[in-house]
């Protein structure tokens, strides 16, 4: 079976998240993310980390993006890629990974880096018996 998305489509949603961490806005970790989210429509949404002063209120390069997305009106998350800096890949946090089980519970998420190491997983392997929208059905 053929890889989804294809690999011109990864190479551009790779473009897209690096060029997003260098928009991080992480003067306190120093910890540059960059994500870049493979909608529905097929259109790709990037988002950074964003951190604030009052430490709590930071939001992760993966919520970012996938809340751009959903505010363009989309429903549907088909990939997630993730680029740090770093000489290691970084896989999602636990906040992350629920928040794009939401609308991408079958994802691919790809989590690449300065080097060439990479993470190529799904949502289902990162958040194994998830709670999810459907528990809501009572
Ligand atoms: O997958 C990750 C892990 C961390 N961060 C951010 C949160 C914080 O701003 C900084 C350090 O944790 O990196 C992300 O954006 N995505
Ligand atoms: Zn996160």
């Amino acid at each position: 079976m053929k890889p989804s998305p294809s690999a011109p489509v990864l190479r551009r949603l790779e473009k897209n998240a690096r060029e997003a961490s260098a928009r991080a806005y992480a003067p306190y970790s120093k910890f540059a993310v960059g994500a870049a989210v493979l909608a529905g429509s097929g259109k790709i949404y990037a988002g950074c980390n964003v951190e604030n002063a009052c430490y709590g209120l930071g939001i992760c390069a993966e919520r970012a993006a996938v809340f751009a997305a959903v505010a363009a009106g989309e429903r549907a998350i088909r990939c997630v890629v993730i680029h740090t800096p770093t000489a290691t890949p970084t896989a999602p946090c636990g906040a992350c990974r629920q928040v794009i089980n939401e609308f991408g519970p079958e994802a691919r998420v790809v989590s690449v880096c300065a080097a060439a190491g990479r993470i190529d997983t799904t949502l289902d392997k990162l958040l194994p018996g998830a709670f999810g929208p459907g528990n809501l059905d009572l």
